[in-house]
């Protein structure tokens, strides 16, 4: 379980997000809010690409400001619209992150295949189009062995294929390794495709579960 306390983001003197206490159990969450709301601000404090405050901490009380670089190895994020340096392939992605994570072997391999990747993997980043570049930032997220995944706007742009491979995934990461999703999306949710553990909304400067 991660819960959260008393957390602020800021930029400047600006109060973004202001929480005073929120949980995420394992299982699959859709974060929803209108646009500007704030919840790739929430994502990225959460994942510690922005500076924020208050405690954000698992139950073993691993927490974002005293242990960071465990905190970070646990929390995924994939960007709504990634962006890699063009001259480098999916392979060089993989393989860098899965060293830096130390993930399972095999793992790149399988991933590569759950995402129907094959065909391009190989090739510079610069020649992907959005979709590709999508599965590959999903994929990068998957990578290791995260206890939270942050996925913002993870449909955009991907094919009805890819969409279902994704609910695949996402559901057995949730129940075989107790994998916590936070999924920011404006289109109409599929609970048929991904049942939900829960709803967020993100207004009025804080996040709540609808
Ligand atoms: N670097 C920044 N400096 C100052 N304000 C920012 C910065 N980034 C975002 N904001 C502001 O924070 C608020 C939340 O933005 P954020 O990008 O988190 O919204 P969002 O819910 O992800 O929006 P969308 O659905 O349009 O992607 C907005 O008012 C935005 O203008």
């Amino acid at each position: 379980m991660l819960s959260l306390s008393n957390f602020r983001k800021y930029y400047g003197s600006h109060l973004a997000l202001s929480i005073d206490t929120l949980q995420f159990q394992p299982g699959a969450y859709w974060v929803k809010g209108e646009n500007g709301a704030g919840k790739t601000t929430f994502f990225k404090a959460l994942a510690g690409l922005l500076p924020c405050q208050g405690t954000v901490q698992f139950d073993d009380g691993t927490s974002l400001h005293a242990h960071p670089v465990a905190y970070r190895r646990r929390v995924h994020y994939a960007e709504a619209e990634p962006l890699y340096p063009g001259f480098l392939t999916g392979k060089d992605l993989l393989r860098f992150a899965g060293k830096a994570r130390q993930a399972p072997e095999g793992q790149q391999q399988e991933l590569v295949e759950a995402f129907a990747m094959s065909r391009y993997f190989e090739t510079p980043c610069e020649t992907y189009s959005s979709g590709m570049m999508k599965k590959l930032s999903l994929a990068l997220a998957f990578l290791g062995s995260p206890t939270v995944i942050l996925l913002d706007e993870p449909l955009i742009t991907l094919d009805e294929q890819a969409r279902r491979r994704l609910f695949d995934r996402i559901r057995t990461a949730a129940e075989r390794q107790n994998v916590t999703f936070l999924i920011s999306s404006h289109q109409l949710w599929e609970p048929e495709l991904l049942p939900v553990q829960g709803v967020c909304q993100v207004a009025n400067q804080t996040v709540v579960a609808a």
